[in-house]
């Protein structure tokens, strides 16, 4: 093959390549422990995405263990919104290196102070006939749904839809997010519809992640879980004239292999909200039905003004 020929398709592989891999969840080595993240993307609020924090943390956590470990949990604290206009620092502690388990806990800093920490705790594979799960939602099959810019384009070319439900909406669009979604319940496109607190959607990341490293399948997936999260505790109440809101922690449980470059079903439930938080809780399911990862998050949601009592929702 020519070098012409060959390095075009090494181009072409490359634009395939999931950005996730290729950039995102790339870091530099600074020192031993010691890695350094750079944020592609940067949501609207103008801070860092907090996915991309907590999929940077177990980045740097997995360089540091041993080959045939896999992370099977991370618990996470968001303590400070990232700033992006500087890269972030990951700080990597050896907790403990045991026969089975090895435990890191991660520092992300930027300015000198701590944004964000975390634990993780990575296993040796360990099969073993005590085995259950729950059932997978019933959902209709991604390739038969639109996908969540189908279903904007669609809702923006509703002659009743205001002027500024459509600037909102034309703003969603133009986000280049690393991830695909195909909801499979209605989406809050028209601001201030109240909906019950729960999603369910396809999601996967955007280009391929092959078969390889089944460490950075996890830390897509841990990317992914933070989208659109904690908005779930929102729905009910989105009536309510919101100040600001950002998720204040994170955990995940991995359960078993799996691609994140394949659709996966997220399904997220909100049981509580109070005292300016909301709790969410969230499964990513295979689509063959096994239970690939559990999630769950708190986040802080502040008013605008004081509001009279939060109406439950099944009053809504
Ligand atoms: C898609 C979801 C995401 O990915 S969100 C991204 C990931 N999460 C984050 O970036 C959150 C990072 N963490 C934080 O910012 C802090 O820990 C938060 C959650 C804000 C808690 O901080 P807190 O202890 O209140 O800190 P602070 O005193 O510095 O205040 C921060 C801002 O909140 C305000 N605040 C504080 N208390 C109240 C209150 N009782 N009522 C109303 N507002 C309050 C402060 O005034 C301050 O506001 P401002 O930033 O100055 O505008």
């Amino acid at each position: 093959m020519s070098d012409v020929k060959e390095q075009q398709e090494e181009e072409e592989e490359k634009d395939l390549r999931s950005v996730l891999v290729t950039s995102v969840l790339t870091l530099e080595k600074i020192d031993q422990g010691l890695y350094r993240g750079s944020h592609p993307w940067v949501p609207r609020s103008n801070t860092l995405f907090g996915g991309q924090i907590v999929g940077q943390a177990l980045v740097a956590a997995g360089l540091t263990v041993g080959k045939g470990l896999h992370a099977h949990s991370l618990h996470c604290y968001f303590v400070r919104p990232g700033d992006p206009r500087v890269p972030v620092l990951y700080q990597v502690d050896l907790v403990r290196d045991g026969r089975s388990f090895s435990v890191r806990s991660v520092r992300a800093v930027q300015h000198g102070l701590a944004i964000f920490v975390c634990q993780a705790s990575f296993q040796l594979d360990q099969p073993s006939p005590m085995e259950h799960q729950c059932c997978m939602p019933e959902a209709p099959l991604p390739e038969s749904l639109l996908t969540w810019a189908e279903l904007i384009d669609k809702a923006m070319r509703d002659p009743l839809l205001s002027e500024r439900h459509r600037l909102g909406l034309s703003k969603i669009l133009a986000k280049d997010v690393p991830i695909e979604i195909r909801p499979v319940l209605p989406i809050d496109y028209v601001p201030g519809t109240p909906l019950e607190p729960r999603q369910l959607f396809w999601v996967r990341a955007k280009g391929h992640i092959g078969e390889g490293d089944m460490n950075m399948h996890r830390c897509v997936a841990a990317y992914i879980s933070d989208y659109s999260f904690v908005r779930t505790a929102w729905h009910p109440h989105v009536r309510m004239p919101m100040r600001s809101m950002a998720s204040l922690d994170h955990s995940l449980w991995f359960h078993a292999p799996f691609r994140a470059d394949e659709w996966m079903l997220y399904e997220c439930e909100s049981p509580w909200a109070g005292s300016s938080r909301g709790l969410v809780l969230g499964r990513l399911w295979r689509r063959d039905g096994t239970l690939a990862v559990s999630c769950a998050q708190e986040g802080v949601f502040r008013l605008r003004q004081k509001t009279p009592g939060a109406v439950p929702a099944s009053k809504l």
